[in-house]
């Protein structure tokens, strides 16, 4: 069995840019694999842009970041798929194909990560549907499905290939604050089994009532509530 404490993630000195503009400077953060970190900011502070960075989908042009095992400064394009296996990624508007049930959204992931045996699929389908609390939606079409069951069937989504961080972008900001509770405690369910969550959000109320660990982005900057007296105040 393997007790490293290898962190799951690791930033040195990086530079996050979108195009040529340079959002966030000298950005120095790693998270453990049992942590549950929040990402705050004002409008345009740069957490998406960050995110974005972290999944590869913005290239990482200056510093190291150490990602599920893979390098990001010298990732290869044919390498970024295999990468998104290991970190799962969630954002506000549920991206589901809108004409395929939900078995098939599934399986069309798992099909796509290299997953051939049918009985193997069904079943990694049902484990996660049983997991965000959903199983009796198997058969259902998206458009059959409220709100927040759409969000449950995208965290299940991104829970396929086991992954050991999920990045989460403002995931509860379409939502009812009723139904928002219910995918926040999902994530907090889904972290006490290992899996490490890094999740923006302008959710005040979620950081007052839960004391994790917040990196901000402000002025250019990343501040570390573990290293920084970091406000929630009003300006993010
Ligand atoms: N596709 C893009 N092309 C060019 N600039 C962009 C792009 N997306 C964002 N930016 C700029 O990068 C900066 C950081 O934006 P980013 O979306 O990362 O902020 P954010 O903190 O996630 O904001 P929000 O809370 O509104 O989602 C902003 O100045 C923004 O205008």
């Amino acid at each position: 069995m393997d007790f490293s404490t290898q962190p799951v993630l690791q930033v040195s000195q990086a530079t996050i840019f979108q195009g040529e503009n340079p959002v966030l400077l000298d950005v120095n953060f790693s998270v453990e694999q049992h942590e549950f970190v929040f990402l705050i900011g004002r409008t345009g502070s740069g957490k998406s842009s960050l995110l974005k960075t972290l999944y590869a989908d913005l290239p990482l042009k200056t510093g190291r970041v150490e990602i599920a095992g893979y390098h990001l400064e010298k990732i290869k394009t044919k390498e970024v798929p295999y990468l998104r296996r290991k970190i799962g990624i969630i954002f506000q508007d549920f991206q589901l194909f809108t004409d395929r049930s939900v078995q098939e959204n599934l399986a069309f992931v798992l099909k796509a990560t290299g997953w051939k045996d049918n009985v193997q699929i069904k079943n990694r389908i049902s484990e996660v549907l049983l997991q965000v609390g959903l199983a009796e939606a198997l058969t259902k079409m998206p458009h059959q499905l409220s709100g927040g069951e759409q969000q449950r069937i995208v965290i299940a989504r991104a829970l396929l290939n086991n992954p050991s961080i999920l990045l989460a972008d403002e995931p509860t900001g379409n939502l009812d604050p009723d139904v928002a509770d219910g995918i926040f405690k999902l994530f907090q369910e889904i972290n006490k089994q290992g899996t490490a969550i890094l999740m923006a959000t302008h959710n005040h109320e979620l950081l007052r009532k839960f004391p994790y660990r917040v990196l901000k982005c402000e002025k250019g900057k990343l501040l570390d509530s573990q290293v920084h007296d970091v406000s929630f105040g009003s300006s993010f």
